[in-house]
């Protein structure tokens, strides 16, 4: 059976005293073992301090991003070692606001899937077409290259350490979601994808996550349908009760 997950992706959002007080509400207000997998993506000044804060809690740090190379001259950068090291073992990877804003190139995340996995850290890798291809019908075209060439890559074992996460980028952050319907069926068309490129088991067992404007009032209706696993929740991660309320929405 594969997981159900709940991923906050705070983004580039709360110093240390504003994480520490969303963190000190989610634990307060988690009064039931969730169902659900829970994680929570802070920025890199907070990883440490968010890992110690869950030490005691079912809830998983993940980080946002990390560099490819093991180490060396690559200023501002982060490896899978320094992140692990801390405790962290997760890692979210090609998310759109990096392919956009950072450059960040199928190759590229082909290599820092590769690292990931070489390091053995879980990978929540993010893929999902933009406004436009989804008007001129290409959106099923697009997903299956950035999956083909940023993750096919990868062995059959490696598989139990991916997590998927479909998010059209025109639903981010603009209020906008994929209806339950079109989630639906692009998750289907993945795991289809990944049945034949792989094999059925791996298909089955592969987490595929929804994310783009997910709340509390639409989660349950997305949440439910057969193939989606759960979300990566960018803004109503960083409410207490709205991410709380999207934990319970199985
Ligand atoms: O990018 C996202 C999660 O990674 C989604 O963000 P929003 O939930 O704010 O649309």
């Amino acid at each position: 059976m594969r997981k159900q997950i709940v991923a906050g992706n705070w983004k580039m959002n709360n110093d240390l005293a504003e994480t520490q007080e969303l963190l000190s509400h989610i634990k307060m207000q988690l009064v039931k073992k969730p169902e659900a997998e829970v994680m929570v993506a802070p920025s890199f000044t907070n990883l440490y301090s968010t890992f110690e804060a869950l030490k005691d809690t079912p809830i998983k740090v993940a980080a946002q991003n990390m560099h490819q190379s093991k180490s060396g001259a690559f200023t501002g950068e982060i490896s899978a070692s320094m992140l692990k090291s801390i405790g962290v073992t997760t890692v979210i990877l090609g998310h759109s606001e990096r392919r956009a804003h950072f450059h960040e190139t199928n190759d590229i995340l082909a290599e820092k899937v590769n690292t990931a996995i070489e390091n053995d850290m879980e990978v929540i890798f993010c893929f999902g077409e933009e406004l436009q291809d989804r008007k001129s019908d290409k959106h099923f075209e697009v997903v299956e290259k950035q999956l083909k060439e940023s993750l096919y890559q990868i062995s059959e074992d490696a598989w139990s350490k991916v997590i998927l996460a479909y998010e059209p980028v025109w639903a981010i952050g603009t209020g906008e979601t994929a209806s339950p319907e079109q989630a639906q069926e692009m998750h289907a068309f993945i795991r289809k994808n990944i049945a034949e490129n792989f094999n059925e088991e791996i298909a089955e067992n592969v987490s595929i996550l929804y994310g783009g404007s997910v709340k509390p009032n639409n989660a349950k209706e997305i949440f439910a349908k057969k193939d989606v696993d759960g979300g990566l929740i960018g803004g109503a991660s960083l409410k207490a009760t709205d991410f709380i309320a999207l934990v319970n929405s199985f």
